[in-house]
């Protein structure tokens, strides 16, 4: 299988001498990124995404140096980073279709916002604003947001957190189907049972 991603000999402008890292990941395999606060894990995922150049090193999604504004690396690359970005007018399942329409999902749009929104427990929260919800539910809007949209690459920065445990278990499982339809998954967790659950490789990123 060819790589869908990969990140050649790159170091975080934000950890210059930190020893390059190299990975490779191809459609329908996860690799998880552990490592201590402040390794780089959030870094390396921002560099994969395109939000970060490297200070050195280059990073390629399928085959072209990854940029941010590439529409093509927008439409298939979904990411779950850094701190929720909701639009505060629009409800949960305004959100959503919201999501849904921007990536052209047309008729299958309400279909698809409805199934997403009972799989990530967020029916009863559907016509409530972002701001009312629990931080466990803002994050499963967060995920829900990404598996909304299609997808090849699925970029997670601790997609646990604030999870209860059975939501945890629930995103293991989403996860391993997502990657028997063939979607490629880069996750940084402090979670080793999701990565025992998930991943096929871990990477343990190094401080400087
Ligand atoms: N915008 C920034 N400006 C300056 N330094 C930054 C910035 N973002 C990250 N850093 C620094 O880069 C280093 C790596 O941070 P990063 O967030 O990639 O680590 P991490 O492994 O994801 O940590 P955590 O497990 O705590 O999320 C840290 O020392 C951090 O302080």
């Amino acid at each position: 299988m060819p790589d869908l991603l990969h990140l050649s000999a790159v170091t975080p402008t934000h950890l210059p001498h930190a020893a390059p890292t190299t990975l490779t990941l191809s459609p329908g395999e996860c690799l998880a990124l552990t490592g201590p606060n402040g390794a780089g894990k959030s870094s390396l995922l921002r560099i994969a995404t395109g939000r970060e150049r490297p200070a050195t090193g280059e990073a390629l999604f399928d085959g072209s140096p990854v940029h941010e504004d590439d529409p093509a690396a927008r439409a298939r690359i979904a990411t779950v980073m850094d701190a929720p970005a909701f639009y505060p007018d629009l409800t949960v399942r305004e959100h959503l279709m919201f999501v849904a329409l921007a990536h052209a999902l047309g008729d299958e749009a309400p279909g698809t916002v409805e199934r997403i929104l009972e799989e990530h427990h967020l029916t009863a929260q559907a016509d409530a604003l972002p701001s009312t919800l629990s931080s466990g539910q803002g994050q499963q809007l967060l995920l829900a947001s990404a598996f909304t949209r299609p997808h090849d690459l699925l970029v997670l920065d601790e997609p646990e957190q604030r999870l209860d445990a059975a939501a945890r278990d629930e995103l293991a499982g989403r996860l391993d189907a997502h990657k028997k339809h063939g979607t490629a998954i880069l996750m940084a967790t402090h979670d080793h049972a999701l990565a025992a659950a998930v991943a096929d490789r871990v990477l343990e990123v190094g401080g400087v």
